[in-house]
C-alpha cells in the first residue's frame, strides 16, 4: 500500500474493532499510507453472550501497529502521534499489578445484564439513568457488565474494594498497555467512551457518583476521564516500546464517534451513518444536550482539548453486518459477505419477506430487550435471493427509522447522509438506503473514517494539522446515491416493515 510520491511525517490511529483490530498510518493530506489488520475470535458461551480474550486483542494490536509501521518502510522519528479508536461500551477488568484480565472482555452485544437492567428499571426508575447519562438502561452500555463481574468472578468485589482492580473500555485497556502496562501505565478513557458506561454525567462529564452506587460499580477502579485530543502519555516498555517508544499517544474516540470526526461532521446537525457488524447514526448537535423523546442515545459527539464538548444524537443498530455474517457463517446461503449483492440481485424485489435480525433485542429506536429475531411473510414462493434481498432492505429500513426519529428529536430534516464501512462497497444496499431514506446517500474517498478520526484527533493535539478546517480539506466524494423509488412504494414497504417490527416483541420474557 506504500504510496511512492507519499512524504513524512505521519499520523498513526489504531481500530480496536468488534471483529478485529488495524492500524492505519495517515499522511498529512490524510491518506492511507499503509494498513496491517488481525481478526481475533469471538466466544459465545451461552446464547446471547459474546465475548472477546483481552490478552489476544492487546497482542494482535502490537502485531498490527508494527505490521503498519513496516508496510509504510517508515520510523519512530517518522510519526508524529499515534490515536486510538475502539468498539465501544465492550468491558474489560484487570488486576492492576499483573496487567492479566480477571476474565473474558464482555462484548457490547453480550445480552447477559438484561435482568440486571430490570431490576436496576424496578429499584431506581429508568428515568433517572435517562436524565444524568442521555441513556436508556439497556444491557449494551458498559456499567451493568462491570457488575456482573463483580458479581460473578470469585473474591472480585473485595479485590476492587482494596483498589487492585482496574475498570476499562478497550480504549482504556490498549492505552494502559500501550504507556507501560503494570509498570506506570495510564488509566485513563475520553468522553465519548465514558458516555457509553452508564456511569458518566452528560452534564457534569465526571462519574455519577450516586448512579455508580447504584449499579453497584466502585468508583475507585474508574480511569481518569479526560479530552478525545490530548496527549495522555507516551509509548513505552514491550515490543512496541524497543520500536516506537516515546511516541506520544494522543487521541482516543469511540469508533462511531471518530467515524463523525473522520467525516469532518464538524458543524451542528451534520450526520454520518457507519456501515460494519451493526449500524450506528450520529448527529452534530453542538453544544445542545438534546434530550431524546424517540429512543436515541444522547451522547458526546467529541472533545479537542480544552475546546467545549461537542455532543451528539446517536441512533444504534445492534445486527447489521453481522446478519451478513450470520447468512454466510450459520446458514451458508453465501460463502463471500460481498456475494450477498449478486444473490439479491438475482430477484426483484424482496417476495413479500422482511427479516427484522433482532438477535440482541431491539436497539434504537425501540430498546426491545424482549425482542428476537423474525422472519415475516414467508410463502413457498420466497428463495433465499429474496430474503438476501431482505437481509439488506433490513439494515435500510432500520437506518430510515432512526433517521425519523433524529429529524422528530433535532428538529433538522435529513438532506444528505454520509455513509462508511464495510457494507458500503454494497452498491444495491446504497441505492436501497437512498430509496428507503428519500435522501442522497455520499461515500468519501476514504471509506476509513473511523482511523482517520482517530488520527485527525491525535494530529490536531500535537499540532501536525492545525484545525478542522485543515481537515475539511481533506474530504472528497468518491460515490453519490439518489432516490429511485415511488413514494407509494416506500410507504407501502415501510408499513409492511413495521408491521414485521411489531412480531418480534415480548418473545423473551422473564423466566426465560
Ligand atoms: N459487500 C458487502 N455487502 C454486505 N455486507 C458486507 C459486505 N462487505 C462486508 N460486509 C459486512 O461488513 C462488516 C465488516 O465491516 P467493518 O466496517 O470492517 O466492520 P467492523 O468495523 O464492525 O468490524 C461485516 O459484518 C460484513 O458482513
Ligand atoms: O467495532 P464496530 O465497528 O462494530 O463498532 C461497535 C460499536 O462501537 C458498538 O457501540
Amino acid at each position: 500500500m506504500t504510496d511512492a510520491h507519499t512524504a513524512g511525517p505521519f499520523i498513526a490511529a489504531i481500530d480496536q474493532g468488534t471483529t478485529s483490530s488495524r492500524c492505519i498510518v495517515f499522511d498529512r493530506d490524510g491518506r492511507i499510507v499503509s494498513v496491517d489488520q488481525k481478526e481475533h475470535e469471538q466466544i459465545f458461551p451461552k446464547p446471547g453472550w459474546v465475548e472477546h480474550d483481552a490478552t489476544e486483542i492487546w497482542t494482535n494490536v502490537q502485531e498490527v501497529v508494527a505490521g503498519a509501521v513496516a508496510k509504510a518502510n517508515i520510523t519512530r522519528d517518522d510519526i508524529k502521534a499515534i490515536g486510538i479508536t475502539n468498539q465501544r461500551e465492550t468491558t474489560v477488568l484487570w488486576d492492576r499489578h499483573t496487567g492479566e484480565p480477571v476474565h473474558n472482555a464482555i462484548v457490547w452485544q453480550d445480552t447477559r445484564t438484561d435482568g440486571l437492567c430490570r431490576e436496576l428499571g424496578r429499584n431506581v426508575g429508568q428515568d433517572r439513568f435517562r436524565r444524568e447519562t442521555g441513556l436508556p438502561l439497556a444491557s449494551y452500555f458498559a456499567g451493568p457488565k462491570a457488575r456482573w463481574l463483580l458479581d460473578n468472578v470469585e473474591g472480585l468485589k473485595e479485590r476492587a474494594e482494596a483498589g487492585d482492580i482496574l475498570f476499562g473500555t478497550m480504549d482504556t485497556w490498549v492505552i494502559w498497555n500501550l504507556t507501560g502496562g503494570a509498570d506506570g501505565g495510564h488509566h485513563v478513557t475520553d468522553v465519548t467512551n465514558a458516555s457509553r458506561t452508564l456511569l458518566m454525567n452528560l452534564h457534569t462529564m465526571q462519574w455519577d457518583e450516586r448512579i455508580a452506587e447504584s449499579i453497584g460499580v466502585p468508583t475507585a477502579m474508574l480511569p481518569e476521564i479526560r479530552s478525545s485530543a490530548e496527549v495522555y502519555g507516551e509509548i513505552r516498555g514491550g515490543k512496541l516500546g524497543e520500536l516506537l517508544g516515546g511516541i506520544p499517544v494522543a487521541s482516543a474516540l469511540g469508533d462511531q464517534q471518530a467515524a463523525l470526526f473522520g467525516q469532518t461532521c464538524f458543524a451542528e446537525g451534520e450526520t454520518k451513518s457507519t456501515y460494519g457488524t451493526g449500524t450506528f447514526m450520529v448527529m452534530n448537535t453542538g453544544d445542545k444536550i438534546i434530550n431524546s423523546y424517540s429512543g436515541l442515545l444522547t451522547t458526546v459527539g467529541y472533545k479537542i482539548g480544552e475546546q467545549d464538548t461537542v455532543y451528539a444524537l446517536e441512533g444504534s443498530i445492534a445486527v447489521t453486518g453481522s446478519l451478513v455474517q450470520w447468512m454466510r457463517d450459520q446458514m451458508g446461503l453465501i460463502s463471500t459477505a460481498a456475494e450477498i449483492e449478486t444473490l439479491a440481485l438475482s430477484v426483484e424485489d424482496n417476495g413479500g419477506a422482511y427479516f427484522v435480525p433482532a438477535f440482541s433485542g431491539l436497539f434504537a429506536p425501540y430498546w426491545r430487550s424482549d425482542a428476537r429475531g423474525v422472519i415475516a411473510g414467508l410463502t413457498r414462493y420466497v428463495t433465499k435471493a429474496h430474503l438476501a434481498r431482505a437481509v439488506l432492505e433490513a439494515t435500510a429500513w432500520q437506518t430510515r427509522e432512526i433517521a425519523d426519529a433524529m429529524t422528530k428529536d433535532s428538529g433538522v430534516e435529513l438532506t444528505a447522509l454520509k455513509v462508511d464501512g464495510g457494507m458500503t462497497s454494497n452498491n444495491l444496499l446504497m441505492q436501497t438506503l437512498s430509496d428507503f431514506l428519500d435522501a442522497p446517500v455520499v461515500r468519501p474517498m476514504v471509506a476509513e473514517t473511523t482511523c482517520l478520526g482517530a488520527a485527525y484527533a491525535a494530529g490536531l493535539a500535537v499540532g501536525f494539522w492545525n484545525s478542522t478546517d485543515d481537515l475539511r480539506a481533506n474530504w472528497r466524494r468518491a460515490a453519490e446515491w439518489t432516490p429511485r423509488m415511488d413514494a407509494e412504494t416506500r410507504d407501502r414497504e415501510y408499513k409492511n416493515w413495521l408491521k414485521a417490527v411489531e412480531r418480534t416483541m415480548g418473545w423473551i420474557d422473564d423466566e426465560s
